[in-house]
């Protein structure tokens, strides 16, 4: 097998002679350039399978180079070297298409692997298709889309802030990036920010020493390092206390990290994801959520729509579901009646896809016969319609009283629905369950 070949891109010998130090030892040849143009007619000419450019060359700026490769028939693998602590432009080259980035002085390890996932990324595509074991479905042009894009993020180590409502799909989206990845043969961590209390949040995070708090009995792994080498989820990333925000940061920007009572940091190599349905950046307004993060984790962002705005998903959705829940016998199969799916395509979906798959386990618990229909389905009264009170008028009392009563209304009937189960509730009303409880007390219905 032919070895692989790396391009550098650097004005200065010292780092091109460090770097084909490096590579050569990783029995990978190298071709170096001095500046922009010596490096596109070497890609031109020879066939690379990846690019290490430095950001500031003498005939302009790695942007341009990371550009150019993004237009070639077959775009390989680019990762630009920066300045240390200079993420800026670290992001930006992401945003572009660069799949990572290293900053100097060199930290030789950390580059090893740098340069080994650029490799695996140039052989990921032939392995892909085995190792997908869900599958996002929908044929709607916006879900068409999100596929492509998961393709293409798939082939980068840059942060993705996944967002949309609850039960949209964004963990689907997350299980999928990795999948698709050159990690996929590691760890998908999923983590769920606001179920941890915190004052465990740091120790689950990085791991701690033994004796490092009451309670730690052992040294104990976080879960930045279950993840290593591959994905880790952070989900409900909005939930993470301020405290705990200035570590993450911390441990993106220096690809490091530090377990409660240790001296040393660890470096980690983990690619990260992160989702919430509440809104990032009115909570950076607000001053809940810190900008820097946000601007670091948000390197990419990836919208996942509510299934409201894509009812034509709905019949792919239902028989997907359906086969799920009533396994490889097609004959115990039940058929969705016209009129039930077109109830269905009519109804709102506060709890999204989630929800979907809730409507569609209870009515194949209650049809009778061979069709599902529309009164299978239990669809309930539709809180978003319900809960729209007539229009305000002063007469009536005053602003705030009308909103009330409209909170009242929509937080009975979702409660009602979800049997008074409040996490249930919360999640679909889109309010973390202290908010709800909260909410609860305020409007005196907490009993
Ligand atoms: N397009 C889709 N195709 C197939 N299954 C889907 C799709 N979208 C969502 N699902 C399924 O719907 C359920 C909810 O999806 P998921 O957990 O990814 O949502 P979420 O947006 O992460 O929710 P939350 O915000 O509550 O964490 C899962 O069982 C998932 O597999």
């Amino acid at each position: 097998m032919n070895k692989p070949l790396a391009l550098i891109v650097d004005d200065e010998p010292d780092i091109r002679e460090l770097l084909e130090i490096t590579l050569n030892r990783m029995s990978i040849r190298t071709a170096c350039a001095e500046n922009i143009a010596q490096a596109k007619a070497l890609l031109k000419q020879e066939s690379c399978d990846l690019c290490l450019t430095d950001m500031k060359l003498p005939d302009g700026n790695g942007l341009e180079l990371v550009d150019f490769i993004q237009t070639l028939s077959a775009p390989i693998p680019v990762a630009v070297i920066t300045a240390h602590g200079n993420m800026e432009s670290a992001i930006l080259a992401m945003k572009k298409g660069a799949f990572d980035f290293v900053s100097k002085p060199f930290d030789l390890p950390g580059l090893r692997l740098l340069i080994n996932n650029a490799l695996k990324l140039s052989d990921a595509g032939t392995t892909k298709e085995r190792r997908t074991r869900h599958t996002l479905l929908g044929e709607s042009l916006i879900m068409q889309e999100i596929r492509a894009k998961i393709g293409k993020l798939a082939r980068s180590q840059a942060p993705v802030y996944i967002s949309g409502e609850s039960g949209s799909g964004k963990e689907l989206v997350a299980k999928l990036i990795h999948q698709q990845s050159s990690r996929s043969d590691h760890a998908f961590v999923a983590i769920n920010c606001g179920a941890i209390p915190h004052d465990l949040m740091e120790s689950e995070f990085f791991g701690h020493k033994k004796g490092s708090f009451t309670g730690a009995v052992s040294d104990k792994k976080g879960l930045f390092q279950a993840a290593e080498g591959g994905t880790l989820f952070l989900d409900e990333v909005a939930d993470l206390p301020l405290s705990l925000q200035v570590k993450l940061l911390r441990a993106i920007q220096e690809k490091k990290i530090r377990p409660v009572g240790d001296q040393q940091e660890i470096p980690v190599d983990i690619r990260l994801l992160s989702a919430t349905h509440r809104n990032l950046n009115d909570m950076v307004r607000d001053g809940s959520f810190r900008q820097d993060l946000y601007y670091r984790i948000n390197v990419i962002d990836l919208h996942v729509p509510p299934l409201r705005e894509r009812p034509g998903d709905i019949p792919a959705l239902v028989e997907h579901i359906l086969a799920k829940l009533t396994g490889a016998n097609k004959q115990d199969r039940p058929v969705l009646s016209a009129s039930a799916l077109a109830a269905l395509q009519k109804y709102h979906f506060p709890g999204n896809v989630r929800e979907l798959e809730n409507i569609m386990e209870r009515a194949l618990a209650l049809y009778d016969g061979n069709n599902i229909e529309s009164d299978d389905l239990n669809l309930p009264i539709d809180a978003h319609k319900a809960a729209k009170s007539p229009e305000y008028s002063p007469v009536l009392g005053s602003l705030e009283d009308h909103l009330e009563g409209i909170e009242r209304k929509a937080i009975t009937l979702v409660l009602e629905e979800n049997e008074g189960d409040k996490t249930a509730a919360a999640k679909q009303l889109g309010l973390s369950f202290r908010s709800l409880r909260y909410r609860l007390k305020q409007l005196d219905m907490d009993h």
